[in-house]
């Protein structure tokens, strides 16, 4: 192993890639208010760089952090002296992005030398977008592609289309990817994308959903963000947008959308990772998607997947008040995450996103919920810590294949209750 931490660490450097030898990602359980204000303010203080994987929110509940080595001793003394128990999750982070890396090697030679698209693989942005024009290629009557705009650095933001006719038909919005470093995402987009395409005209269920509604799905939702976590930083989520006043760059895309907008559930700090943006749809990442989904107009559900936790949730992550539609909401909910255990057994909690994990401002299926869009879901994929965003490949099938059983019956259900 340690050849291949030397070989990480060269090529890393090479390529001007941050490093993260020696960092941890400590699980702490703050026991009490006082100490999750502690663990809050933590964050504020720029030179200790810790990265929160799962925010402090509400005692009890596991909070995930990556902490840098040079301040991994005092952040362990810290909690220690204030009483706050924690367990290491990941001993030492770059060991993980080196094995991640080695296997996107050996899978890039697979590829050329099979001229194959290895779907159990990370990808780039590069190999991403030609597969999905692949994609289009190979489906001309079900796939189309659409640019719905530009991100922040010009980059297009691509949408397949998946529609058998008619006229603006009744639509589903599913979108990968909107936190960068989420990185079982954008590769379960990518399998699903091919499933759609594959299973049309197999599945009979699957076919009558796209009898009468289109699919669209944006599978790198963040590029600019998804192309700096390979060149750059892994463990980038924001945009990639130059804040006014700051040396930090980016918004939070799950914090920038009209509906609770700037709320406790976000941060107005740029160099925190829930940064909510100088104004909603401030990131054109956001705003592009919002642009289409209101002149499309007939958009029935939004399904936004994120990871990791394992957990299924909808409105409201900005208010404690239930959904008007809140029963119905649930009950999807609980169908869809028995279907996904069903597979491989993976355990998924479920619930309104305020009540299940945490408060949170200014996130997608708010916006949509409260744009009349009923069926507006939050997935958050695989797992609940022991990698965190850096899940091995070789769960990339399961993931996607469980996930799949969840979202056709969210896609049945709203097939079979048009409204
Ligand atoms: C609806 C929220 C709680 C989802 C969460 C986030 O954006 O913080 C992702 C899982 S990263
Ligand atoms: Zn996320």
């Amino acid at each position: 192993m340690k050849g291949l931490l030397v070989f990480g660490v060269l090529l890393a450097a090479a390529f001007s890639q941050k490093l993260f030898v020696g960092d941890q990602v400590l699980r702490i359980r703050a026991s009490n208010e006082e100490q999750i204000v502690l663990l809050r303010d933590l964050e504020e203080l720029e030179d200790v760089q810790i990265d929160y994987w799962l925010s402090p929110t509400k005692p009890g509940l596991p909070v995930d952090v990556r902490v840098p080595f040079h301040s991994l001793q005092a952040v362990k003394v810290l909690l220690e002296s204030n009483t706050i128990p924690y367990t290491i999750t990941v001993d030492d982070v770059q060991e993980l992005l080196d094995e991640e890396k080695e296997a996107m090697m050996v899978s890039r030679k697979f590829e050329r030398s099979s001229n194959s698209f290895n779907f159990s693989s990370y990808h780039t942005i590069e190999e991403i977008y030609s597969w999905m024009d692949n994609l289009v290629a190979e489906n001309p009557d079900l796939v189309s592609k659409i640019q719905i705009g530009q991100s922040y650095e010009k980059r297009p933001l691509y949408v397949l289309k998946f529609s058998t006719g008619g006229v603006n038909r009744p639509a589903i919005w599913i979108d990968t990817g909107i936190h960068s470093r989420e990185w079982i995402t954008q590769a379960t987009g990518v399998w699903t994308a091919n499933k759609i395409a594959t299973e049309y005209g197999k599945d009979a269920s699957l076919t009558a959903i796209l009898d009468t509604v289109d699919i669209f799905f944006e599978i790198v939702t963040n590029p600019d963000g998804f192309a700096y976590t390979h060149s750059t930083n892994r463990m980038w989520r924001k945009t990639r947008s130059i804040n006014a006043g700051s040396s930090c760059r980016g918004v939070d895309p799950n914090r920038n959308w009209d509906a609770g907008f700037g709320g406790p559930g976000s941060s107005s700090n740029p160099c925190v990772e829930t940064y909510h943006g100088p104004y909603p749809h401030s990131e054109s990442e956001v705003k592009s998607i919002v642009d289409f989904v209101l002149s499309h107009g007939n958009v029935k559900a939004l399904l936004s997947i994120h990871s990791y936790s394992q957990m299924l949730l909808f409105p409201y992550g900005y208010k404690t008040e239930p959904a008007p539609d809140h029963q119905e909401l649930n009950d999807l909910a609980r169908e869809a995450v028995a279907a996904l255990a069903g597979l491989h057994g993976t355990k998924y909690t479920y619930g309104s996103t305020i009540d299940t994990i945490y408060r949170a401002d200014g996130i997608t299926v708010d916006w949509s919920y409260d744009n009349g869009i009923k069926y507006s879901y939050t997935f958050e994929l695989r797992d609940t810590g022991r990698y965190g965003f850096l899940l091995p490949a070789s769960q990339i099938i399961p993931t996607a294949e469980e996930t799949w059983l969840a979202l056709m019956k969210i896609m049945e259900h709203v097939r079979d209750n048009p409204y």
